[in-house]
């Protein structure tokens, strides 16, 4: 018997197709038959059409249902299924994959969402939470945002965000940041009373700007503080910003490579609404989040899962617990966290699952974020 089944959000069927379709009951071996997902609420309806050999009689049926098949596999509108090494995937009608990212024109997520993305359109969100919106809610394909600098630390919004919302690391993006000081033209460092920046690129340039005496001013983004200079005109005002963001906004390039270390890099994430399979053909990271009891050397148990089994730990960083950030303990209150844990191991590695399956006999919650190939192009 041949059976052929595709599934795709029921937000995106259109009436026409189901008026088409309907179960043949004189013949149920050669039925298209539609199912729903979820009982809750249908979010998937799935297609699906079966024809036994030598059935003459259900060859229409079958041949239409094919017919259907192949037009919603082509849809622009059908996600197509993530795979490990699509991640610099065109969109499934041939266009380009939309990306958002944080910022405005020139910013350096842009720069990160088309270095993960090549020939991608990348679509600028005001904010960190919109970019994870618009993914949700299928506005744009991806999103790729900022989680951690060499010189200023971690992005904790970000941190917070991957918790609060529900989307998959796809991938991981490392780029080179390397800042300017910018300025309308006719200006010189001399001028300058002020700088504008985001606060991350204002913290990497903290040695320059601390010996060029400038009082600093937090913005969205670097490209952000680039267009206010020029749409402003100011003249007692410099931006920290990229080379490319002069170029957009027509500023002057005061100093380059400001930044405290010359090897400054910031690690963005691919976001998406499904996760990728894990492989194991190349180098794979997980990241994962997770709490834990009170007591003494509970995180240290969680952290031996991994080294008794030779993982090796990339990052962890602690974030208060919203929900509960404070619980009691023999009359006593303690801050409550989440560890989030980047290791080097895909899910598809028995030992990175009986890591986690160890973790989860006391973790009190866990929760994998991303299994994805670790970018080895600043190695
Ligand atoms: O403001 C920008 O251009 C950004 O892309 C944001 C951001 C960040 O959040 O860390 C990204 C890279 C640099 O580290 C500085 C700023």
């Amino acid at each position: 018997m041949a059976v052929h089944a595709v599934r795709l959000p029921a937000t995106q069927l259109h009436g026409g197709i189901s008026g088409n379709l309907s179960p043949s009951s004189r013949n149920p071996n050669a039925a298209i038959r539609f199912g729903c997902g979820s009982s809750k609420r249908c979010r998937f309806i799935s297609v699906s059409a079966s024809l036994r050999e030598g059935d003459e009689h259900g060859k229409d049926n079958y041949v239409r249902a094919m017919e259907v098949k192949k037009i919603l596999e082509d849809s622009p509108l059908l996600p197509k299924p993530l795979s490990s090494n699509q991640l610099a995937e065109t969109a499934s009608n041939g266009s380009r994959v939309r990306v958002a990212y944080q910022g405005v024109r020139g910013a350096y997520s842009e720069s990160a969402a088309e270095k993960a993305y090549p020939n991608c359109e990348p679509v600028p969100c005001e904010e960190f939470d919109t970019a994870f919106e618009a993914v949700e809610r299928w506005l744009v394909d991806r999103a790729v945002l900022p989680i951690e600098n060499s010189l200023g630390g971690s992005i904790h919004r970000n941190y917070d965000l991957l918790l609060r919302h529900n989307l998959h690391i796809v991938g991981e993006v490392k780029l080179a940041v390397r800042h300017c000081l910018l300025a309308n033209h006719g200006v010189s460092i001399e001028d300058l009373k002020r700088v504008l920046s985001h606060p991350q690129a204002l913290a990497q340039c903290e040695n320059t700007l601390t010996r060029l005496g400038l009082v600093r001013e937090a913005v969205d983004d670097t490209a952000g503080a680039a267009k206010q200079i020029a749409f402003e005109n100011l003249s007692d005002a410099a931006a920290v910003a990229s080379a490319e963001a002069a170029k957009i906004y027509g500023l002057n390039i005061l100093a380059e490579d400001i930044q405290d270390d010359s090897d400054n890099v910031t690690r963005f994430l691919m976001l998406a609404r499904e996760p990728i399979i894990p492989g194991t053909n190349r180098l794979f990271k997980t990241s994962i989040v997770f709490s834990l009891e009170e007591g003494p050397g509970v995180l240290f148990k969680a952290l031996a899962v991994f080294s008794l089994r030779e993982i090796n730990l990339t990052k962890i960083e602690s974030r208060p617990l919203r929900k509960h950030p404070l619980r009691a303990s023999g009359g006593l209150k303690y801050f409550d966290y989440l560890f989030y844990v980047d290791f080097e191991a895909s899910m598809a590695d028995e030992v990175a699952q009986n890591a986690l399956r160890n973790l989860e006999e006391f973790a009190t919650f866990l929760r994998v974020l991303g299994s994805y190939p670790v970018d080895t192009t600043m190695l």
